[in-house]
């Protein structure tokens, strides 16, 4: 259970999160949507402790995150980076094996990565190229399997599908959802596109002006007149 009360966080006299209450229950995947500049990213930064909030509290597994117990909670937690940010000088394995290589021998970290690539549709051969070498679609798959590389109980995915054609985007939309499904992970997606939301989410938070406006399920998200200009169509 990853928990949010009251979270504020101002930038001079603009309050880019203004108070916000989110609960995501393990297992389950939320999609905080909003337009852009809406603070989903300062939100993400605040519950990875790369931002201070003003005010508020984040919880893990009813704890509140500080010092100590952030560094548990970032133990157990993998993301997906917006444009996949891998690193240029590891090659695709080194990559995906990044934090298993800090406990155990590149041989195993190495095997654990491969059988990773491979649940995201990337061969073996990719194994040893290097980033440069990769195109978009495969540098998010890269990206996905060093994700989840760790088994992760909690991955946050920014922005998925930024970069991608509308099939590839589709293709990611399916694995997200397949390895959430499979794994049992808390997932937690910053996104703009609506398909993506479909496609991943089981619960939508909208974010706008500082406020969560509109939280639901997925299915009643059709018919919410808050969403109604986000989605581009009048209330229904
Ligand atoms: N360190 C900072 N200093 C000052 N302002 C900041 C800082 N970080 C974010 N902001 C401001 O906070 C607002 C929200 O930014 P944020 O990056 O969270 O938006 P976003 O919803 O993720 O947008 P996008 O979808 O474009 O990525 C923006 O107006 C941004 O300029």
């Amino acid at each position: 259970m990853i928990e949010t009360r009251g979270l504020r966080k101002s930038f001079g006299a603009r309050a880019v999160l203004d108070g916000i209450d989110l609960r995501v229950a393990p297992g389950e995947s939320l999609c905080v949507i909003g337009q852009s500049g809406m603070g989903k990213s300062v939100l993400l930064k605040c519950i990875l402790g790369l931002e201070q909030p003003d005010a508020g509290q984040i919880l893990w597994q009813g704890r509140p995150l500080d010092h100590g117990t952030r560094r548990d909670f970032l133990r157990h937690f993998g993301m997906l980076f917006q444009g996949a940010a891998l690193f240029d000088s590891l090659s695709v394995w080194q990559n995906v094996g990044f934090r298993l290589r800090q406990r155990m021998p590149d041989r195993e970290a190495r095997a654990i990565a491969i059988d990773k690539l491979a649940r995201v549709g990337l061969g073996p051969e990719t194994a040893d190229l290097m980033p440069a070498e990769l195109s978009g679609g495969m540098a998010k798959r890269a990206g996905l399997a060093r994700a989840i590389a760790d088994d992760p109980a909690v991955i946050f995915f920014d922005e998925p599908t930024t970069g991608l054609d509308p099939i590839r985007a589709r293709r990611i939309n399916g694995l997200i959802r397949g390895i959430v499904d499979e794994t049992g992970a808390t997932a937690i997606t910053i996104t703009h596109d609506m398909d993506s939301v479909s496609a991943i989410g089981d619960r939508v938070a909208m974010l706008q002006d500082g406020h969560i406006t509109w939280q639901g399920t997925v299915e009643a998200m059709q018919d919410a007149v808050p969403l109604a200009d986000f989605l581009g169509r009048a209330p229904m």
